[in-house]
Protein backbone atom coordinates (compact mmCIF):
# COMPACT_ATOMS: atom_id res chain seq x y z
CA UNK A 1 0.00 0.00 0.00
CA UNK A 2 1.27 3.24 -0.99
CA UNK A 3 0.60 5.27 2.28
CA UNK A 4 1.61 8.84 1.09
CA UNK A 5 -1.74 8.42 -1.17
CA UNK A 6 -3.70 11.06 -0.75
CA UNK A 7 -7.52 11.86 -1.44
CA UNK A 8 -7.60 14.22 -4.45
CA UNK A 9 -9.86 16.28 -2.62
CA UNK A 10 -10.64 17.89 0.32
CA UNK A 11 -13.15 20.00 0.13
CA UNK A 12 -15.86 17.38 1.07
CA UNK A 13 -17.47 17.40 4.32
CA UNK A 14 -19.70 14.65 4.13
CA UNK A 15 -19.79 14.02 7.97
CA UNK A 16 -22.72 11.57 8.31
CA UNK A 17 -22.24 7.51 8.64
CA UNK A 18 -25.07 6.53 7.01
CA UNK A 19 -23.23 6.16 3.58
CA UNK A 20 -19.99 4.89 2.07
CA UNK A 21 -17.45 7.93 -0.02
CA UNK A 22 -16.52 6.42 -3.14
CA UNK A 23 -12.76 6.82 -3.42
CA UNK A 24 -10.06 6.87 -5.33
CA UNK A 25 -8.49 4.46 -2.78
CA UNK A 26 -11.65 2.59 -2.18
CA UNK A 27 -15.05 3.15 0.51
CA UNK A 28 -14.14 5.10 3.16
CA UNK A 29 -16.95 4.43 5.95
CA UNK A 30 -19.92 2.32 6.34
CA UNK A 31 -22.21 2.50 9.52
CA UNK A 32 -25.65 1.58 7.72
CA UNK A 33 -28.89 0.54 8.67
CA UNK A 34 -29.60 -2.58 8.83
CA UNK A 35 -26.32 -4.47 9.81
CA UNK A 36 -25.93 -7.36 11.75
CA UNK A 37 -24.41 -6.83 14.62
CA UNK A 38 -22.89 -10.19 16.52
CA UNK A 39 -20.80 -9.93 19.94
CA UNK A 40 -17.63 -12.52 21.42
CA UNK A 41 -19.05 -12.67 25.04
CA UNK A 42 -22.43 -11.94 25.47
CA UNK A 43 -21.80 -8.32 26.06
CA UNK A 44 -22.06 -5.01 23.64
CA UNK A 45 -23.13 -6.07 20.03
CA UNK A 46 -21.39 -4.22 17.78
CA UNK A 47 -20.92 -4.82 13.60
CA UNK A 48 -17.18 -4.49 12.19
CA UNK A 49 -17.86 -3.01 9.22
CA UNK A 50 -14.92 -3.02 6.99
CA UNK A 51 -12.95 0.62 6.57
CA UNK A 52 -11.37 0.47 3.05
CA UNK A 53 -9.37 3.59 3.68
CA UNK A 54 -7.26 5.03 6.46
CA UNK A 55 -9.41 8.26 7.03
CA UNK A 56 -9.10 11.84 5.84
CA UNK A 57 -8.70 14.32 8.88
CA UNK A 58 -10.25 16.89 6.50
CA UNK A 59 -13.42 14.78 6.70
CA UNK A 60 -13.51 14.01 10.26
CA UNK A 61 -17.23 14.14 11.85
CA UNK A 62 -17.46 17.83 13.36
CA UNK A 63 -18.69 18.45 17.00
CA UNK A 64 -22.40 17.81 17.43
CA UNK A 65 -24.00 21.51 17.27
CA UNK A 66 -27.07 20.40 19.46
CA UNK A 67 -24.94 19.27 22.26
CA UNK A 68 -26.67 20.44 25.76
CA UNK A 69 -23.54 21.02 28.13
CA UNK A 70 -25.92 21.61 31.21
CA UNK A 71 -26.98 17.57 29.99
CA UNK A 72 -23.86 16.40 29.62
CA UNK A 73 -20.84 18.59 29.94
CA UNK A 74 -17.91 18.87 27.70
CA UNK A 75 -16.46 15.31 26.85
CA UNK A 76 -12.78 14.49 26.25
CA UNK A 77 -12.25 11.11 24.55
CA UNK A 78 -9.14 9.61 24.76
CA UNK A 79 -8.15 6.42 22.63
CA UNK A 80 -5.21 4.96 21.37
CA UNK A 81 -3.79 1.18 20.86
CA UNK A 82 -2.59 -0.13 24.60
CA UNK A 83 -0.67 0.64 26.98
CA UNK A 84 -0.10 3.99 24.97
CA UNK A 85 -0.25 6.27 27.60
CA UNK A 86 -3.88 6.76 28.03
CA UNK A 87 -4.01 6.48 31.55
CA UNK A 88 -0.63 8.08 32.20
CA UNK A 89 -2.54 11.03 30.60
CA UNK A 90 -5.74 11.01 32.08
CA UNK A 91 -3.76 11.32 35.48
CA UNK A 92 -1.64 14.31 34.02
CA UNK A 93 -4.99 16.13 32.58
CA UNK A 94 -6.46 15.81 36.11
CA UNK A 95 -3.64 17.42 37.90
CA UNK A 96 -3.57 20.23 35.15
CA UNK A 97 -7.38 20.90 35.52
CA UNK A 98 -8.26 19.90 38.64
CA UNK A 99 -7.63 22.86 40.26
CA UNK A 100 -9.92 25.13 37.60
CA UNK A 101 -12.50 23.38 36.60
CA UNK A 102 -15.07 20.89 38.06
CA UNK A 103 -13.57 17.59 36.26
CA UNK A 104 -14.71 13.93 36.35
CA UNK A 105 -13.41 10.46 34.64
CA UNK A 106 -14.70 7.33 33.56
CA UNK A 107 -12.44 4.79 32.54
CA UNK A 108 -13.08 1.51 30.21
CA UNK A 109 -11.10 -1.39 30.86
CA UNK A 110 -12.35 -5.02 29.19
CA UNK A 111 -12.08 -7.24 31.84
CA UNK A 112 -10.78 -4.92 35.33
CA UNK A 113 -11.44 -1.70 36.54
CA UNK A 114 -7.34 -1.54 36.58
CA UNK A 115 -6.95 2.13 35.20
CA UNK A 116 -9.83 3.53 37.44
CA UNK A 117 -8.18 1.93 40.23
CA UNK A 118 -4.53 3.50 39.31
CA UNK A 119 -6.31 7.34 38.96
CA UNK A 120 -7.72 6.60 41.78
CA UNK A 121 -4.76 5.06 43.57
CA UNK A 122 -2.66 8.65 42.33
CA UNK A 123 -5.32 10.89 43.58
CA UNK A 124 -6.02 11.86 40.43
CA UNK A 125 -9.58 13.03 41.46
CA UNK A 126 -11.96 12.36 44.63
CA UNK A 127 -12.70 8.75 44.13
CA UNK A 128 -16.24 9.59 43.53
CA UNK A 129 -15.49 11.86 40.69
CA UNK A 130 -13.98 8.39 38.61
CA UNK A 131 -16.03 5.56 37.39
CA UNK A 132 -14.44 2.82 35.94
CA UNK A 133 -16.35 0.55 33.19
CA UNK A 134 -15.42 -2.88 32.01
CA UNK A 135 -16.65 -3.46 28.53
CA UNK A 136 -16.20 -7.18 28.05
CA UNK A 137 -14.01 -7.85 24.62
CA UNK A 138 -14.52 -5.18 22.37
CA UNK A 139 -13.41 -1.99 23.68
CA UNK A 140 -14.22 -0.21 20.27
CA UNK A 141 -17.48 -0.44 20.68
CA UNK A 142 -18.47 0.86 24.15
CA UNK A 143 -16.80 3.92 22.22
CA UNK A 144 -18.71 4.07 18.78
CA UNK A 145 -21.62 2.16 18.51
CA UNK A 146 -23.01 0.65 22.18
CA UNK A 147 -22.06 3.54 23.74
CA UNK A 148 -24.46 3.93 27.00
CA UNK A 149 -22.53 1.99 28.91
CA UNK A 150 -20.16 5.02 29.05
CA UNK A 151 -23.04 7.96 28.64
CA UNK A 152 -24.37 6.49 31.87
CA UNK A 153 -22.10 7.06 34.12
CA UNK A 154 -20.71 9.98 32.27
CA UNK A 155 -24.06 12.09 32.50
CA UNK A 156 -24.44 11.03 35.83
CA UNK A 157 -21.10 12.42 37.19
CA UNK A 158 -21.40 15.43 35.24
CA UNK A 159 -25.05 16.46 36.97
CA UNK A 160 -23.04 15.39 40.54
CA UNK A 161 -20.53 17.52 40.45
CA UNK A 162 -21.51 20.12 37.64
CA UNK A 163 -18.56 19.32 35.77
CA UNK A 164 -16.54 21.53 33.52
CA UNK A 165 -14.79 18.85 31.88
CA UNK A 166 -15.18 15.09 31.55
CA UNK A 167 -12.68 12.48 30.73
CA UNK A 168 -13.31 9.16 29.25
CA UNK A 169 -10.43 6.79 28.62
CA UNK A 170 -11.38 3.58 26.28
CA UNK A 171 -9.73 0.53 26.70
CA UNK A 172 -6.58 -0.14 24.32
CA UNK A 173 -7.53 -1.42 21.18
CA UNK A 174 -6.82 -1.64 17.78
CA UNK A 175 -5.99 1.04 14.69
CA UNK A 176 -9.28 1.24 13.76
CA UNK A 177 -11.04 2.23 16.90
CA UNK A 178 -12.65 5.65 17.23
CA UNK A 179 -14.82 7.59 19.25
CA UNK A 180 -18.35 8.20 18.25
CA UNK A 181 -19.41 12.23 17.86
CA UNK A 182 -22.17 11.25 20.33
CA UNK A 183 -19.81 10.45 22.95
CA UNK A 184 -17.03 13.01 22.89
CA UNK A 185 -16.96 16.39 22.04
CA UNK A 186 -12.73 16.60 21.72
CA UNK A 187 -10.67 13.53 20.87
CA UNK A 188 -7.35 12.39 21.38
CA UNK A 189 -5.64 9.96 19.85
CA UNK A 190 -2.64 8.35 21.25
CA UNK A 191 0.06 6.42 19.96
CA UNK A 192 3.55 6.10 21.40
CA UNK A 193 7.06 5.55 19.17
CA UNK A 194 7.69 2.19 21.29
CA UNK A 195 5.64 0.25 18.42
CA UNK A 196 7.81 1.90 15.48
CA UNK A 197 8.43 5.16 13.40
CA UNK A 198 5.72 3.35 10.49
CA UNK A 199 2.39 3.71 12.96
CA UNK A 200 1.59 7.25 11.93
CA UNK A 201 1.72 6.12 8.10
CA UNK A 202 -0.87 2.98 8.48
CA UNK A 203 -3.35 5.89 9.40
CA UNK A 204 -6.84 4.07 10.91
CA UNK A 205 -9.69 6.71 11.83
CA UNK A 206 -8.11 7.41 15.68
CA UNK A 207 -4.17 8.49 13.70
CA UNK A 208 -6.32 10.26 10.44
CA UNK A 209 -9.61 11.72 12.28
CA UNK A 210 -8.88 12.18 15.89
CA UNK A 211 -8.84 16.03 16.84
CA UNK A 212 -5.99 15.60 18.35
CA UNK A 213 -2.67 13.19 17.69
CA UNK A 214 -0.38 12.39 20.66
CA UNK A 215 2.55 10.68 19.61
CA UNK A 216 4.11 9.89 23.56
CA UNK A 217 6.79 8.23 24.91
CA UNK A 218 9.38 10.48 22.65
CA UNK A 219 11.83 9.24 25.23
CA UNK A 220 12.34 5.74 24.15
CA UNK A 221 12.97 6.41 20.46
CA UNK A 222 16.16 5.96 20.89
CA UNK A 223 15.91 2.50 22.14
CA UNK A 224 13.51 1.34 19.39
CA UNK A 225 15.32 2.76 16.21
CA UNK A 226 12.33 5.26 15.69
CA UNK A 227 12.68 8.40 13.74
CA UNK A 228 10.67 11.46 14.94
CA UNK A 229 11.44 13.25 12.28
CA UNK A 230 9.47 10.11 9.75
CA UNK A 231 6.55 10.02 12.31
CA UNK A 232 5.99 14.25 12.17
CA UNK A 233 6.33 14.00 8.49
CA UNK A 234 3.81 11.00 8.13
CA UNK A 235 1.44 11.91 10.80
CA UNK A 236 1.24 15.29 9.30
CA UNK A 237 0.87 14.19 6.07
CA UNK A 238 -1.72 11.67 7.15
CA UNK A 239 -3.55 14.33 8.96
CA UNK A 240 -3.70 16.83 6.05
CA UNK A 241 -1.53 19.17 8.70
CA UNK A 242 -4.01 18.54 11.43
CA UNK A 243 -2.72 19.15 14.96
CA UNK A 244 -0.13 16.20 16.48
CA UNK A 245 1.98 16.96 20.05
CA UNK A 246 5.05 14.65 20.95
CA UNK A 247 4.93 13.86 24.61
CA UNK A 248 6.43 12.01 27.16
CA UNK A 249 3.25 12.38 29.20
CA UNK A 250 5.51 10.38 32.37
CA UNK A 251 7.72 13.19 32.44
CA UNK A 252 5.61 16.04 31.97
CA UNK A 253 6.35 17.04 28.60
CA UNK A 254 3.48 18.06 26.21
CA UNK A 255 1.24 17.87 28.45
CA UNK A 256 0.45 21.68 28.78
CA UNK A 257 0.22 21.63 24.43
CA UNK A 258 -2.12 19.14 25.09
CA UNK A 259 -4.06 21.18 27.89
CA UNK A 260 -4.11 23.75 25.40
CA UNK A 261 -5.66 22.59 23.08
CA UNK A 262 -8.38 20.49 25.04
CA UNK A 263 -9.20 24.36 26.41
CA UNK A 264 -9.42 26.08 23.19
CA UNK A 265 -11.69 23.46 21.36
CA UNK A 266 -13.96 23.48 25.54
CA UNK A 267 -14.30 27.51 24.24
CA UNK A 268 -15.28 27.25 21.24
CA UNK A 269 -17.74 24.56 22.40
CA UNK A 270 -19.27 26.24 25.32
CA UNK A 271 -18.88 30.12 24.85
CA UNK A 272 -17.08 29.99 27.55
CA UNK A 273 -13.72 31.22 28.76
CA UNK A 274 -10.73 29.56 30.16
CA UNK A 275 -10.17 30.57 34.02
N1 LIG B 1 9.00 5.77 28.82
C1 LIG B 1 7.78 6.26 28.95
N2 LIG B 1 6.83 5.50 29.48
C2 LIG B 1 5.60 6.02 29.58
C3 LIG B 1 5.27 7.33 29.16
N3 LIG B 1 3.96 7.54 29.38
C4 LIG B 1 3.48 6.41 29.91
N4 LIG B 1 4.46 5.48 30.05
C5 LIG B 1 4.38 4.12 30.61
O1 LIG B 1 3.75 3.27 29.69
C6 LIG B 1 3.03 2.25 30.38
C7 LIG B 1 1.60 2.21 29.89
O2 LIG B 1 0.98 3.44 30.22
P1 LIG B 1 -0.56 3.54 30.49
O3 LIG B 1 -0.88 4.96 30.79
O4 LIG B 1 -0.99 2.51 31.46
O5 LIG B 1 -1.11 3.12 29.06
P2 LIG B 1 -2.60 2.85 28.61
O6 LIG B 1 -2.69 3.32 27.22
O7 LIG B 1 -3.54 3.45 29.59
O8 LIG B 1 -2.70 1.28 28.70
P3 LIG B 1 -4.02 0.36 28.59
O9 LIG B 1 -5.09 1.04 29.38
O10 LIG B 1 -3.58 -0.94 29.17
O11 LIG B 1 -4.33 0.26 27.14
C8 LIG B 1 3.13 2.59 31.86
O12 LIG B 1 4.13 1.77 32.43
C9 LIG B 1 3.53 4.05 31.87
O13 LIG B 1 4.28 4.41 32.99
C10 LIG B 1 6.33 8.13 28.62
O14 LIG B 1 6.17 9.30 28.22
N5 LIG B 1 7.56 7.53 28.52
Amino acid sequence: MDSQNRHPDSHSHDHHHHHTHEEKEGIEYTYRDGKVNHSHDGLAPHSHEPIYSPGYFSRRAPPLITRDFHERAFTVGIGGPVGTGKTALMLALCKCLRDKYSLAAVTNDIFTKEDGEFLIKHGALPEERIRAVETGGCPHAAIREDISINLGPLEELSNLYKADILLCESGGDNLAANFSRELADYIIYIIDVSAGDKIPRKGGPGITQADLLVINKTDLAPAVGADLAVMERDALRMRDGGPFVFAQVKHGLGVEEIVNHILQAWEVATGKKQH
